[in-house]
């Protein structure tokens, strides 16, 4: 498949597409699957890369993995789990951010664990700091090797109580894939609550886990001995979802979203509806339509659930490009999460960026030399440019900056975009855009 995508913008996205399951729950489901002794079944699982890549980090380590991509059934058996070869799972290094996951369920059920290296997005330093320090007082020990991390827990793993500095996501995974099989209880506060950790607790409650939410962003999960597989059907990908939205927005379009859920949508809808866009939400879906209006600026700040999340933003963002007025974003996840607007800017958007806070709530980065607020002033036409995509959903900003634009513009490394956007190129033909090279 070619990297470049040529796009002849100016036309409205209009039509039905579907949305699959979550690429930031399968992931996870997929490591706690590790975690039983019996079969588990994943249902509506989308074909995107970061699903291969744990596939394949599961098959290295003994489980028999069979993806059927048309029905999105997932079926892993873990019960010839292994340990695998620390070179071979050095090939895996920066391909996603799925592999520091691995740690508690390999040490519990081999005593040991190889990490490689993580990729994901280049959108700050991401650290994973909170995740070492979680694992280490589980009682593992930590060591960097050639090939990675290196991982035993002699005696075994051991509840903890701990409070997150800042409620990420993924150290609150982390801690509850080690809790659920270590000796006693473990207690979190400030935990991350994103729907996809609640999907994830649903799912380790089928295998056997006893797991206690708070109002509070409290967790208490009671280690259990021993826990079997599951069968369970994704939430929907919200980002997607969020991301299509965005385009029949900016391209003043009209997109059926299939699969999209309103219930962890909320934040979202509330937005799209404030900068002037509509929804119908129905059984099966939600339309998000542009009614024809002007678009309205708005102020906005990006925070954990249940706040307007970070990875709606960027898409966000080009709609924003179309709105009559000065809109405000501020990014409170991520300390660099605007590099995508340079395209934007190239193509005739008027973006602006800050240092400070430009919004009530004061984030790690406001004292640091971090541009994590911008200010969009539009409305500006789009003209087409030659654009190259700088991340995930910088990515799919980029498709549609492309789409909305009036002109030929040509996206290159569109690659990426495979990593959480299932068949993107053919939902953008059966929505009419004007597409070649893909
Ligand atoms: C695969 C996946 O699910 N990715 C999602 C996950 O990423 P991920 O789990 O990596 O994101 P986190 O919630 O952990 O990160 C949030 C913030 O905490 C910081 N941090 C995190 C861990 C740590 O050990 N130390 C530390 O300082 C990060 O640098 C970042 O500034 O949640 C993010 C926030 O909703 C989403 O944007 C990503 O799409
Ligand atoms: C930042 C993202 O993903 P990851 O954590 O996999 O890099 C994302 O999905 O936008």
């Amino acid at each position: 498949m070619s990297d470049n995508i040529r796009i002849t913008g100016g036309k409205p996205l209009t039509g039905e597409i579907a949305v699959r399951g979550a690429k930031n729950f399968v992931s996870k489901a997929m490591v706690a699957a590790l975690l039983g002794s019996t079969p588990s079944t994943l249902r509506n699982v989308p074909e995107i890369r970061d699903v291969n890549v744990v596939s394949a980090l599961l098959r290295l380590h003994g489980v028999a993995v069979d993806y059927n991509v048309e029905s999105g059934d997932l079926a892993m058996d873990t019960s010839t789990l292994t340990s695998a070869d620390a070179v071979q799972i050095a090939e895996h290094a920066g391909s996603s951010r799925i592999p520091i996951l691995l740690c508690g369920p390999l040490l519990h059920r081999l005593g040991e664990a190889v990490i490689p290296d993580l990729g994901g997005c280049r959108i700050g330093d991401r650290p994973i700091d909170f995740h070492l320090d979680i694992l280490t007082k589980f009682g593992a020990t930590v060591s960097e090797g050639p090939d990675g991390l290196y991982l035993t827990a002699k005696n075994g793993l051991k509840g903890i109580k701990y409070e997150l500095p800042y409620p990420s996501v993924g150290a609150t995974e982390q801690l509850l894939l080690t809790a659920v099989l270590a000796e006693g209880v473990t207690t979190l506060h400030n935990a991350a609550v994103e729907p996809e950790i609640k999907d994830l607790i649903d799912t380790l409650q089928k295998m056997g886990a006893i797991i206690s939410v708070d109002t509070d962003r409290s967790l208490t999960i009671e280690g259990v001995k021993e826990l079997r597989g599951y069968d369970h059907r994704s939430l929907t990908d919200r980002i997607e979802v969020g991301s299509w939205a965005a385009a029949a927005l900016a391209t003043k379009g009209d997109i059926f979203v299939h699969g999209a859920q309103q219930r962890h949508m909320g934040m979202f809808l509330n937005v799209f509806r404030k900068v002037g866009g509509e929804f119908e939400v129905v059984n099966d879906g939600i339309r998000f339509f542009h009614p024809g209006k002007d678009l309205r600026s708005i102020a906005l700040q990006t925070d954990v659930h249940p706040g307007f999340m970070t990875d709606w933003q960027q898409p966000l963002v080009v709609a924003l490009t179309q709105a009559k007025g000065l809109s405000i974003v501020h990014e409170t996840v991520y300390e660099n999460r605007f590099g995508f607007t340079d395209a934007l800017v190239k193509m005739g958007a008027n973006v602006q960026l800050y240092r400070e806070c430009l919004g009530d709530k004061k984030c790690r980065f406001g004292q640091r030399n971090f541009k994590h607020s911008a200010v969009i002033s539009g409305p500006t036409p789009l003209q087409a440019a030659d654009i190259d995509v700088p991340d995930l959903r910088g990515g799919f900003s980029h498709l549609i900056a492309a789409l909305t634009a009036e002109g030929t513009s040509t996206v290159s490394g569109i690659g990426i975009i495979d990593r959480g956007y299932e068949g993107f190129r053919n939902k953008l033909t059966a929505l009419g855009a004007r597409v070649e090279g893909s």
